[in-house]
């Protein structure tokens, strides 16, 4: 579904990505992994345009990304969840959500929003509450569900574990699972939190100083001990 090929991209005389190639296929995570610094966010970063790439190829379903602007790729079906969980908190929790439908395909309906309560009870308990109260895992919830709202077939995460409790986490990654299994839907997962990315991904990939060291099947990654040790931290 996303293919990247010998992507590079450079913050003046800093290359953060260097010939990376990945594919995203559908009904399947991809696990991008490694240390502050890696390049993990430049690389969501520039599948969606928000960092001109240097070089390299950007494909999503055979179109050329590369020709596409950022506001443009809701509608073709990228959704870039990005780090930090921004949500508008003066706005209720269902407002929020019905902006993931705007930028792709117009208004939200009520079955949309439906499906999104469904996946997550926890954001229709409070769907007239002000999102500035939710906690860090509703907030999680809220940005993944608003992506979904524009009915993606890639959905690119960036660090969604990050400062979750380890159950919040467990419950967020399993939901997560099961959404691209029922759905069909390609994720690329950025996370600093290795194993429980690669607990819920079918494929890792291994960032360093911007080039990919390492490129396995999610479970014989983790059972390769000197792999795991000397790049994942676990
Ligand atoms: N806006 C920027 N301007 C200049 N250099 C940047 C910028 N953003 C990132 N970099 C540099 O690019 C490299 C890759 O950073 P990037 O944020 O993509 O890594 P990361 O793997 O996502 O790390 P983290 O987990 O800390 O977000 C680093 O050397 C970083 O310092």
């Amino acid at each position: 579904m996303l293919t990247v090929e010998n992507l590079s991209a450079s913050y003046g005389p800093v290359r953060a990505l260097d010939s990376v190639s990945l594919s995203a296929a559908e009904g399947e995570i991809t696990a991008v992994l490694g240390a502050n610094g890696a390049g993990k966010t430049t690389l969501l970063r520039t599948i969606s345009g928000l960092v001109p790439p240097a070089g390299g190829e950007i494909s999503l379903a055979g179109r050329d990304l590369r020709r596409v602007s950022t506001e443009d790729l809701p509608a073709l079906g990228l959704a870039h969840v990005p780090e930090g969980r921004g949500v508008l908190a003066e706005l209720t929790v269902e407002e929020n959500l019905r902006l993931g439908a705007l930028g792709a395909r117009g208004r939200a309906t009520a079955a949309d929003l439906r499906r999104i309560y469904d996946l997550f009870p926890a954001l229709a308990d409070r769907k007239n509450g002000l999102a500035h109260v939710l906690s860090g895992g509703e907030r999680q919830m809220l940005v993944i569900g608003r992506a979904l709202l524009s009915r993606p077939k890639v959905l690119l995460l960036d660090e969604p574990s990050l400062g979750l409790a380890p159950r919040i986490v467990a419950r967020i990654f399993g939901l997560l699972r099961g959404l691209v299994h029922d759905e069909g839907l390609a994720v690329v997962l950025v996370e600093q939190n290795a194993r429980s990315a690669l607990s819920i991904a079918d494929h890792g990939v291994v960032l360093n100083l911007g080039q990919v060291v390492v490129r396995r099947d999610a479970a014989a990654l983790v059972a390769d001990d000197a792999l795991r040790h000397a790049y994942l931290g676990f």
